[in-house]
């Protein structure tokens, strides 16, 4: 699903982001670990070919789609729909005074879900809100009427609706408590599980990244030090600062 040789990102002539091999596939959860600054974010981004200042090179794949040469409407084809992408706190991108399911079905239009004879909007959106555990009554009510992890719950349940195959998540539990980190993480692994969804997990929270990734990136300073199965990059780092990350675990 997702493909990435030899990426290179700059800014200012400064490389961000160096990525020799980075493959995400069906079912798959990888995830880049790494401290603020180290360059996991523009990585993300620039798989959905959406750093427009940097100055980009390598190859990048996502969903079939060459990304750093498609067209801006064939990148249109695979963003949101088939690639979502779910951020940190995604309250803030809602729109106040409009219900969630109206929101949703706004996107399903625009993306041209639905809209044919099939299973109707209605129930696509009651399915997907399902997928993520919460209760079909959550589509009447306005952002502010939910919880941040319901909304977190809500934007995955938005990636579903759509048909997501692929869901970039850069630092989706952050902003939450633990409790309802858990659950989170709960309904990403199960959609992965159950629906074969891959998934490419931002996150500078490695007791997160344990229970969720397959494998693992470390990054630092724009560079990968270190990638592998996630049981052994965690259990027995061989660069020191996975250790250091390991050791300033509370
Ligand atoms: N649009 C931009 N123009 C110039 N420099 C940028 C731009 N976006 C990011 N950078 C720089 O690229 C580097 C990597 O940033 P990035 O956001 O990818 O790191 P990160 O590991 O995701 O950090 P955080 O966890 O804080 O988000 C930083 O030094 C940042 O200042």
């Amino acid at each position: 699903m997702i493909e990435v040789r030899d990426l290179r990102v700059r800014y200012g002539g400064r490389v961000v982001a160096d990525v020799p091999e980075l493959d995400v596939r069906e079912g798959e959860c990888v995830a880049i670990v790494g401290e603020s600054g180290s360059g996991k974010s523009t990585t993300l981004m620039s798989l959905l070919g959406l750093t427009p200042d940097a100055e980009i090179s390598g190859h990048v794949r996502v969903c079939g789609v060459d990304v750093l040469t498609a067209s801006p409407r064939r990148l249109r084809e695979i963003r949101g729909a088939r690639v979502a992408l779910v951020m940190q706190s995604p309250q803030a991108a809602l729109s106040p005074a409009t219900r969630l399911g109206v929101l949703m079905r706004r996107a399903l239009k625009l993306h041209g879900v639905g809209n044919s004879a099939g299973t109707p909007p209605e129930e696509i959106m009651g399915e997907a809100v399902e997928a993520v555990l919460l209760d079909r009554e959550i589509l009447r009510r306005y952002p502010h009427e939910i919880s941040g992890g319901q909304a977190q719950r809500f934007a995955i349940a938005l990636a579903i609706a759509l048909g997501a195959e692929v869901i970039l998540a850069d630092e989706p539990t952050s902003a939450l408590d633990v409790t309802v980190q858990a659950e989170v993480v709960g309904v990403l692994r199960r959609l992965r599980e159950e629906r074969g969804l891959a998934l490419l997990l931002v996150s500078h929270d490695l007791a997160l990244v344990s229970t969720i990734a397959d494998r693992v990136l470390v990054m630092k300073d724009g560079a990968v030090v270190e990638s592998g199965p996630a049981a052994r990059v965690l259990a027995e780092p061989s660069h020191p600062y996975t250790r250091e990350l390991l050791e300033a675990l509370p």
